[in-house]
C-alpha cells in the first residue's frame, strides 16, 4: 500500500506543476498554430467582382475580375474570372435595328449573373466601353450611334449590377489602357521594372504603346500620356490608327485593287484559285474608304486570288503615306513615333493570326516567318481547306492578307527591324487573364492602381517572428523542465541491465 503512495507521490504527472506545464505548453502548442496559421493563410477569402463589356468593332466580349474583398484598398491582385463572347456582331452593326444592340448582349449578361454571386451583385460595377466600330459610325451617322447606345444602356440597366455607363473610349485611352493591363498582369508595375509595350490590332483600329527611350513629349502632345503608377512616373508614347484595324486594312486593300470599278480582281493577298463574288456597296460602306467608291462601277466584282506575297506587299504598302513627316520621326501617315524601345507584347488579332500560322514561338527570325507567311500565301484555296477543314472560311481565307499585312505593319509601319521584331510576343493571354483595353480600364476606373504597394498580412513581419520566437522558447523552456519533472522517477522506472 505504502509502496503505491509512494509511487504516486513520484510520479510527476500527480504534480501540481506538472499539470500546469503541461497545460501551458498546449496553450503554448495552440497559439502558434494559430499565428503561424493565420499569417500564412492562403488569400480564398471573399471576392469582389468587376464587370467590363468590349464593344469591339467586330464583336463584343464580356470580362469579369475579381479580387480579394478586403484588400480593394489598392493592394489586391485582380484577375480574370470568366469571360463571354457575344454572339454575332460588333454592336456598330446594328445601326439599322439598334434594339437588337441591346439584345445581343443577353445571352452573357445572364452569365455574368450566374458567375457572379448574388449577393455581391447590387455591387458590382458594370462598364461598357465601345472601340473603333462605334468610333466610324459616330463618325458617319452619329444618330444612329447615340441609339444603338440608348439600347446597350437599356439592356444593360435591367440587370442588378451597378451600371456605371457605356460610352466610346478614345484611340489613346484604348492604348494606353492595353499598355496597362499588359505591364499590370506582368506584375511590371508593382515592382517598378521596365516595362512592356503594347501591339493591339483589331477589326477596325490598331495601336501601339510604348515607353520610349528618350522621349520629348512635345514634339507631339497627343501621343503622350502621362502615369503615375505604384510611385513610379512613365512617359507613354501611345497611337492608335483609326481604319487600320485588320478588317478595315482589307476593305482599303480591296478599294485600292477595284478603284477603277472592274468587274474583277486578281488579288495577290488571296490564295491561288480562291473566288468569290463581292458587292461594291457592301465593299465601300465604311468611311474608311466610302470616298474612294469609284463613281461608275458594276454591282459586283469577282475576286481572286493570286497569293504573291511580295505583291501583296506592294498592295498594303499603297494604304500606308511613308513620304509626309513633320517631326524628327515618324511611323506613318505623318503621325509622331519614336524609335520603337523594349520588349513588346502583341494581342488581339496580332495573336489570332500569328498563332493560327503557328508563328508565335519567340525564337523564329523575322526572315524565317517572312519566308513561312510567303509560302503559305502562294498555297492554293482548295490545298489550305483540305489542311484545315475545321477553320471558318472566312478566317481561313483572310490569314494571307492579315500575315502580311502584320509584317508590313511592324516592319515599315512601326520600324521594327530584324533585332527589333524578335522582341515582339505574340500572345492572347498573361497568367490567365486576357490581353486587351478592358481590365486597365477597370483599374482605372475602379482606382485601382495603388500609390502604394506592399500587400500587407495581419502582423508585421517583425511582429509575426518575435511571436513565433517567444513560443518556441517557452515551448523549449516547458519541455526542459517536463523532462527534469520525470528524471526524478527515472532510475525507478528504468529496468538494471541484468546479468545473467
Ligand atoms: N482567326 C481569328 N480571328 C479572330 C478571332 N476573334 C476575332 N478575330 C478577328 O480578329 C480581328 C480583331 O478582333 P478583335 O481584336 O476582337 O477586334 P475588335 O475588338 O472587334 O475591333 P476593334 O474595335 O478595332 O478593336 C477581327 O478581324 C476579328 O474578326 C479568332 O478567334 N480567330
Ligand atoms: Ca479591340
Amino acid at each position: 500500500m505504502s509502496a503505491q503512495r509512494e509511487m504516486k507521490e513520484k510520479n510527476p504527472w500527480h504534480k501540481p506543476l506538472t499539470i500546469i506545464i503541461t497545460v501551458i505548453g498546449v496553450i503554448a502548442i495552440v497559439a502558434l498554430v494559430t499565428v503561424a496559421g493565420l499569417q500564412n493563410r492562403p488569400v480564398f477569402q471573399k471576392y469582389k467582382y468587376g464587370i467590363v463589356l468590349d464593344a469591339g468593332s467586330s464583336h463584343t466580349a464580356l470580362y469579369i475580375y475579381k479580387w480579394p474583398a478586403e484588400k480593394d484598398n489598392n493592394t489586391g491582385r485582380i484577375e480574370q474570372k470568366h469571360s463571354c463572347k457575344v454572339k454575332g456582331k460588333g454592336i456598330s452593326s446594328y445601326a439599322a435595328v439598334p434594339e437588337k444592340a441591346g439584345t445581343s448582349l443577353t445571352e452573357c449578361m445572364q452569365e455574368a449573373e450566374m458567375q457572379v454571386p448574388a449577393w455581391r451583385h447590387q455591387e458590382t460595377p458594370l462598364y461598357l466601353g465601345a472601340t473603333a466600330g462605334m468610333r466610324l459610325l459616330n463618325m458617319e451617322n452619329k444618330v444612329a450611334s447615340d441609339k444603338v447606345f440608348e439600347a446597350v444602356e437599356k439592356a444593360l440597366q435591367r440587370f442588378p449590377f451597378s451600371y456605371q455607363g457605356a460610352r466610346i473610349l478614345s484611340g489613346q485611352e484604348e492604348g494606353a489602357f492595353g499598355w496597362v493591363t499588359v505591364n499590370y498582369l506582368d506584375d511590371r508595375l508593382k515592382q517598378g521594372l521596365q516595362t512592356t509595350g503594347a501591339l493591339d490590332l483589331g477589326g477596325a483600329s490598331t495601336q501601339i504603346s510604348f515607353v520610349p527611350h528618350e522621349y520629348d513629349i512635345s514634339e507631339s502632345p497627343s501621343n503622350a500620356v502621362a502615369f503615375q503608377l505604384y510611385g513610379n512616373y512613365y512617359n507613354l508614347y501611345t497611337h492608335s490608327f483609326l481604319c487600320y484595324g485588320k478588317d478595315q486594312a482589307l476593305r482599303m486593300a480591296l478599294a485600292h485593287q477595284t478603284r477603277s470599278g472592274p468587274i474583277a480582281i486578281s488579288d495577290p493577298c488571296f490564295h491561288p484559285d480562291y473566288s468569290v463574288t463581292r458587292n461594291y456597296n457592301t465593299l465601300y460602306d465604311s468611311p474608311c474608304v466610302s470616298e474612294r467608291k469609284p463613281k461608275v462601277a458594276p454591282l459586283n466584282f469577282t475576286h481572286t486570288g493570286e497569293g504573291n506575297f511580295l505583291q501583296c506587299q506592294e498592295v498594303i504598302r499603297s494604304l500606308f503615306n511613308f513620304k509626309s513627316c513633320k517631326y524628327s520621326k515618324c511611323s506613318f501617315n505623318g503621325i509622331f513615333q519614336p524609335p520603337v524601345q523594349g520588349s513588346f507584347g502583341a494581342f488581339s488579332a496580332y495573336y489570332f493570326v500569328m498563332n493560327f500560322l503557328n508563328l508565335t514561338d519567340g525564337s523564329m527570325s523575322l526572315e524565317t516567318i517572312t519566308n513561312y507567311v510567303a509560302n503559305y500565301c502562294s498555297t492554293p484555296w482548295d490545298q489550305i481547306k483540305k489542311v484545315y477543314p475545321d477553320i471558318n472560311e472566312k478566317y481561313l481565307a483572310e490569314y494571307c492578307f492579315s500575315g502580311t499585312y502584320i509584317l508590313t505593319l511592324l516592319t515599315e509601319g512601326y520600324n521594327f527591324n530584324t533585332e527589333t521584331f524578335s522582341k515582339i510576343k505574340f500572345i492572347k493571354e498573361i497568367k490567365g487573364s486576357d490581353a486587351g483595353w478592358t481590365l486597365g480600364y477597370m483599374l482605372n476606373l475602379t482606382n485601382m492602381i495603388p500609390a502604394e504597394t506592399k500587400d500587407s498580412p495581419p502582423l508585421p513581419h517583425a511582429g509575426y517572428v518575435s511571436i513565433v520566437t517567444v513560443i518556441v522558447l517557452l515551448l523549449f523552456i516547458l519541455v526542459t523542465l517536463f523532462i527534469l519533472s520525470f528524471r526524478s522517477i527515472w532510475p525507478k522506472c528504468s529496468k538494471e541491465p541484468q546479468i545473467v
